[in-house]
Order: C-alpha cells, then sequence, then structure tokens
C-alpha cells in the first residue's frame, strides 16, 4: 500500500509509504487519500488528522511518470473530478485540525498541500520545493496566492518563479511552519500536538478553524480555478514533455527551442 491510513484515539494519520519512489504521488494515492478524508469528515471519532512521511522523504510531489501518461482529459470525467482534485479538495476543505509533520523533501504538491493544513511541523533535514517552473508548469492549489500572501512576493517569488528550494528554517521564518524540531523527536510532537486537539472540545476547534479561514475561502477557490485550468493545459503542452523526459534521462532540460 503506497498510502497507509489509521484511526486510532481520535486521530486520523495518512503516511506516504512509496520510499523507493520518494513517495511520488499517483492517482490511486490521491484518491486513497481524498477517501480517508472525505470518510473523516463525517466519523465523529476523528478529532485530528495527521500526515506524514518518513523520516528521509515526505513526498517528491506529483509522479512524474504519472503526469506523462495519465493527463490527458478522459471523456465524461470532469477535470475537476480527477484524483488529486478529490484530495485537495477533501484537504482544504476539512472542518477538522490536520497536522503535517515534513522530513526530507516535500516537493511541489508535496509543499503546497502544507498550505491547507493548520499545524505544520519540520524536522530539520525538511527541504520544501515548487518547481513548476522549472518543470514547464505553473502554480497549483492557490499556492500562487497564499505563498505570496504568507510570504511576500519578492521571497515567494524566488521560490515560484524560480522554484529555489528552502530549508526548514526558512520555511519557518516565512511563516509556512509552525515549528522546527530535531528529526527524532518530530513525529512524536506533531502527535503529541494532534493529541491536544483530539483532547479539545470538538465544536471549539470547528469554529475557531472555520472563522480563522473565512476569509479567504472564495480567494482560494477563484485562484485554484484559474491556476488549474492553466496547468491541465501546460501538462500537455510540450515544455513539460522535455521537463518529464529529461528528469527520467537524468539530464537537464532544453528549453531553448520553445518560445
Ligand atoms: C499537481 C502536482 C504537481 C507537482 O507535485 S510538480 C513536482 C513533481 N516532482 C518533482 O519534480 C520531483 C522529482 N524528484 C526529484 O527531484 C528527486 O527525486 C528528489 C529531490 C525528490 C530526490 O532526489 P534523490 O534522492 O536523488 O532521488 P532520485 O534518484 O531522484 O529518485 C529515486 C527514484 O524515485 C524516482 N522518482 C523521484 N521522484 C519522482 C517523481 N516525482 N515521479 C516519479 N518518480 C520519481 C526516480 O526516478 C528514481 O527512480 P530510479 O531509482 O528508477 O532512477
Amino acid at each position: 500500500m503506497d498510502i497507509l491510513t489509521s484511526k486510532a484515539e481520535g486521530i486520523l494519520t495518512i503516511e506516504f509509504n512509496r520510499v523507493e519512489r520518494k513517495n511520488a504521488i499517483t492517482g490511486v494515492m490521491y484518491q486513497a487519500m481524498a477517501d480517508a478524508l472525505v470518510d473523516a469528515e463525517t466519523d465523529d471519532a476523528v478529532r485530528a488528522i495527521l500526515i506524514v512521511g518518513k523520516p528521509e522523504i515526505f513526498t517528491a510531489g506529483n509522479d512524474l511518470d504519472d503526469f506523462m501518461k495519465n493527463s490527458a482529459p478522459v471523456d465524461g470525467v470532469p477535470a475537476d473530478m480527477r484524483p488529486v482534485f478529490q484530495f485537495m479538495r477533501a484537504l482544504s476543505g476539512s472542518t477538522k485540525p490536520v497536522v503535517a509533520a515534513v522530513s526530507g523533501a516535500a516537493v511541489g504538491i508535496g509543499t503546497t498541500l502544507l498550505m491547507h493544513c493548520d499545524l505544520v511541523y519540520a524536522a530539520d533535514n525538511a527541504k520544501f520545493s515548487m518547481p513548476f517552473s522549472q518543470l514547464g508548469l505553473c502554480p497549483e492549489f492557490a499556492s500562487s496566492l497564499l505563498l505570496p500572501q504568507l510570504a511576500g512576493f519578492p521571497r515567494a517569488a524566488e521560490k515560484l518563479l524560480l522554484g529555489e528550494a528552502f530549508l526548514a528554517q526558512e520555511a519557518y521564518d516565512m511563516g509556512l511552519v509552525s515549528k522546527v524540531l530535531p528529526l527524532e523527536e518530530l513525529r512524536p510532537y506533531a502527535a503529541r500536538q494532534a493529541a491536544k486537539l483530539v483532547a479539545l472540545p470538538a465544536a471549539s476547534i470547528r469554529a475557531t478553524k472555520s472563522l480563522m479561514k473565512r476569509s479567504r475561502n472564495a480567494a482560494i477557490t477563484e485562484t485554484m480555478g484559474a491556476e488549474n485550468a492553466l496547468f491541465g493545459a501546460m501538462l500537455l503542452a510540450p515544455e513539460a514533455k522535455e521537463a518529464f523526459t529529461a528528469f527520467f534521462e537524468k539530464r537537464k532540460p532544453d528549453f531553448s527551442k520553445f518560445a
């Protein structure tokens, strides 16, 4: 199983478990995470959600092979019903508190998804990146809105226009993560924070989260629509094909022939 889910003591834990592919996320994995989140939404026994990777890798982002093989529109399946949309909609719309524990690399959607979590803990080996422009793509799932809001435009531009990677301390300074911890303390600390949420009155947690998010919900939905229309087209363009092919051929992409 490339995604492990478990429920215990009020916490739904979702764990990336595809370490041989650096936890790169396939459609099947997005669907498993979406289904777990949708189920949690109506399960009163779940009072907090914890998303974790492995000590050496959070996730390498979307599986690039999946991007190459499964990006064309499918007859009868609206684009926003694809598993990645179902997952991000369920995460962004979750009324339950979501805690993420990040160690190792968090690439692409691996960093974007953190902007939709509530408490984000990073190990001192965490490394974040959103290399969309390097892949011939553009930001997705409201990162073009939320990152400039968090970090300010000039710093967000380094991360989104150039796709520069950044370490845990910078992520903390930018406001993307709540706290940086030594790697061995990350998972137990995140679990303890989730347990604190479980012990608090669920109605209070729901109300607080909803109030904190309400002023930006409409903008997030609108931005996701604009981003994802562009993203879907760019996935099928030759620049992305060159980037994905270059990754698997272990060479630098050559974008010089594209205007
Ligand atoms: C809507 C969502 C959008 C997005 O998420 S866009 C972002 C897409 N992701 C990426 O562009 C990241 C690609 N991966 C990497 O840059 C690197 O990996 C890492 C920095 C994450 C790790 O580097 P290292 O430790 O040197 O590992 P390795 O040798 O590159 O990878 C080990 C095996 O894992 C496969 N793999 C890694 N990432 C992906 C991926 N994203 N999709 C498919 N496969 C991936 C490789 O090919 C390789 O495989 P083999 O051992 O056969 O050579």
